[in-house]
């Protein structure tokens, strides 16, 4: 399976760098008033096909078509396919390509490629999750496990949003010992806790199941965990609607505090 997804998130991803490279990429709002480009579309149509053909039984919910976002079921794939829209309008880099198997409610298997960072992560069949170097060619590349941080919680490494930063945000983060306070864009934050480059990544905010699949996939493959923000408990994929809860992914090693 993550020969497919990878491979769909490099094809996808050369698409959205073509976009990125030109002048006009054509900003549209979708009904929540979120931006959508050509680039999104193009990459949802490139991967929608793709994992029709490769794995033509299991449901595909993906961000782009509001049709299959309902009835999935306990087994599905899920996408977005251009993570931090916002981030690629304004040229930041900070963008992903996300593909996600879910089963019983557990995101098992994802990628996350951050085309313009030329950052490649996923997680394999044994339940461990890497990251490859670039160039990325047909065949995979020199590829390195990731862990998470084992964290100094009087010097905490946080990453939160860069373009839903919120004062409930601030207020949460500003009840850990904080070393440094970083953002970024899109599901990158998810592999930087999964690679110990940050400990701690607090969303107060919405997010979709699309949004954060994959990345969660490649996190508990690291020995991290996304938990519910109320309940502490990990995320669970499937709800109706497949909107997210507030929640708190962070190296098991963090002193959780109370909301
Ligand atoms: N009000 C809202 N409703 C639904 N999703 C929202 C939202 N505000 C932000 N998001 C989600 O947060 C994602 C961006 O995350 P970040 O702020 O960490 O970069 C967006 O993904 P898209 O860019 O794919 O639309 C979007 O899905
Ligand atoms: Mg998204």
């Amino acid at each position: 399976m993550e020969r497919v997804f990878r491979k769909l998130a490099l094809e996808a991803g050369e698409k959205i760098m073509e976009i990125y490279g030109s002048d006009d990429f054509g900003v549209m709002s979708k009904a929540d008033e979120s931006p959508v480009t050509a680039a999104d579309l193009a990459a949802d149509a490139i991967i929608s096909a793709g994992l029709a053909q490769a794995f033509p039984d299991i449901p595909v919910v993906t961000e782009e078509q509001a049709a299959s976002h309902s009835g999935a079921g306990t087994e599905f794939i899920i996408v977005d396919p251009l993570d931090g829209t916002k981030e690629f309008v304004k040229r930041r880099g900070e963008f992903t390509v996300n593909i996600a198997y879910v089963r019983d409610g557990v995101p098992l298997r994802g990628v996350v490629y951050a085309p313009a960072r030329k950052r490649m992560f996923y997680t394999l069949a044994d339940g461990t999750s890497i990251e490859e170097q670039g160039p990325f060619g047909e065949e995979p590349g020199v590829c390195a496990p990731i862990r998470v941080s084992d964290p100094d919680n009087d010097a905490l490494i946080v990453v939160a949003s860069k373009s839903h930063r919120d004062e409930a945000t601030d207020a949460y983060i500003s009840r850990y010992e904080v070393a440094e306070a970083a953002s970024a864009g899109s599901s990158l934050k998810f592999c930087l806790v999964a690679t110990g480059e940050a400990d701690l990544y607090p969303r107060l905010g919405r997010t979709m199941e699309w949004d954060t699949a994959a990345g969660d996939a490649v996190l508990r493959g690291a020995g991290g965990r996304v938990v519910d923000f109320d309940r502490l408990e990990p995320l669970t994929y499937g709800k109706p609607g497949h909107a997210n809860p507030f929640f708190i992914a962070h190296a098991p090693g963090v002193e959780l505090r109370e909301g």
